[in-house]
């Protein structure tokens, strides 16, 4: 029996109610499929550490995490610390870390769910937002000097390679060619940003050639976030830098229904490095440690996760185990109106991931 081996860190916030969730989805799956056990390994990185040690996660941290099939992540961030200590020290340090360039955060509207756009049916929303990861706006190259002082200046570079633009339109012309509408949308801001945004678009054009039988076409940013409310279902693939995919990402995920449902997977394709799945959300303050955190994202990452394992059958159980769950109102948390902890949920889909491998063993 094959056993994977899964890291998962939880972080901060909710990250520590919806990865427990996470896990009881995995424990759930293995029991009823009988063909593949994980062993996850918990690693107590993020604000908690920090205030014990000072860093987010171990100086050699990333080291414990190569010999993993993949890592399951829940949120950076804490009240009590600077945003950017919390993403740079943990979130950031591993996808830069780990090579993963390829952030893929998938769309649609699940059953049951009430989405805020009174013109769009379900079937008009299905996109896949692939972000750049590792570079852009996230270089981290800038400096701040004569701090404090009536002369202070500060400036964060955007910072783009050919090699780092090449791979993730190429990975975008992919994504986009394996998906039966064949359609590429490259956002771009090379109206304003003169020099890399330019080169972006010069880059996806020269890839393009290399895929004939996708149709792609370039949009603006902001006249990108307007399309997506009034033309959503003139979309399907989407690439976009580190930032612009960041934001257009959380719109995204409102317009299908709510942040608490959007999953992420930060890849490296190449394989070199384990690749992590996680909610797109944050930590929310705003809702932690009450019990309400909406773990959708989080099943839904996991679903994310198995397919990039190869376990395309088990993966596809889970998400139908996910979309029978979300029709029933009963079981909606307060992001989508409804009354449901988490563990309610949790619990419900771990029955439906448990009923229907009987059904399966029965037809078998
Ligand atoms: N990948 C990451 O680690 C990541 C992602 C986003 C934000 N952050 C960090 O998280 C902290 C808070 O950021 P923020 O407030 O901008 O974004 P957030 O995603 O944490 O919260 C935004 C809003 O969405 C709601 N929400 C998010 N997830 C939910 C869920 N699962 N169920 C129900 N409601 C949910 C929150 O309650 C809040 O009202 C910051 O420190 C930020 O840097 C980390
Ligand atoms: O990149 C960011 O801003 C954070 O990682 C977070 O917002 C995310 O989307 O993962
Ligand atoms: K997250
Ligand atoms: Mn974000």
């Amino acid at each position: 029996m094959k056993t994977y081996r899964i890291a998962t860190i939880p972080g901060d916030g909710i990250g520590k109610e919806v990865i427990p969730a996470g896990e009881r989805i995995l424990e759930a799956l293995a029991t009823s499929e009988n063909t593949f056990a994980f062993e996850c390994e918990n690693f107590d990185w993020g604000g908690d550490y920090y205030r014990r040690h000072g860093v987010m996660m171990p100086t050699d941290g990333l080291k414990a995490l190569l010999d993993k099939d993949a890592i399951l992540f829940g949120s950076a961030g804490d009240p009590h610390i600077p945003d950017h200590v919390t993403l740079w020290g943990l979130r950031l340090k591993i996808c830069q870390g780990l090579d993963q360039y390829a952030n893929v955060r998938p769309t649609r509207i699940l059953p049951g769910i009430d989405a805020p756009l009174k013109r769009c049916a379900a079937h008009d929303l299905n996109w896949v937002i692939v972000r750049e990861n590792t570079e852009g706006e996230y270089s981290g190259v800038g400096g701040r000097m004569h701090q404090g002082h009536p002369i202070e200046v500060a400036t964060d570079l955007s910072l783009m390679t050919r090699a780092g633009v090449e791979r993730i339109h190429r990975y975008a012309f992919r994504l986009a060619q394996s998906r039966p509408r064949k359609l590429l949308t490259v956002i771009t801001k090379s109206n304003a940003q003169r020099h890399a945004m330019v080169m972006w678009d010069e880059i996806a054009a020269e890839i393009a050639k290399e895929f004939p039988d996708v149709k792609w076409e370039k949009e603006l940013v902001d006249a990108a976030t307007a399309r997506m409310v009034n033309r959503p279902a003139s979309l399907d693939t989407i690439v976009a830098t580190n930032l612009h995919a960041d934001i257009l990402s959380d719109l995204a995920a409102a317009l299908a229904g709510s942040m608490g449902i959007a999953p992420t997977g930060n890849i490296n394709p190449e394989r070199a490095y384990p690749s992590m799945f996680e909610p797109i959300h944050g930590s929310a303050f705003d809702i932690m440690g009450k019990g309400i955190a909406n773990p959708v994202g989080t099943f839904w990452s996991v679903v994310m996760l198995l397919e990039h394992l190869g376990e395309l059958e088990a993966a596809a159980r889970v998400m139908l185990a996910i979309e029978h769950v979300t029709a029933d109102p009963a079981l909606h948390t307060a992001d989508l109106g409804g009354n449901a902890t988490t563990a309610m949920v949790t619990e419900a889909v771990c029955a439906q991931i448990a009923s229907t491998a009987k059904q399966h063993m029965t037809v078998a």
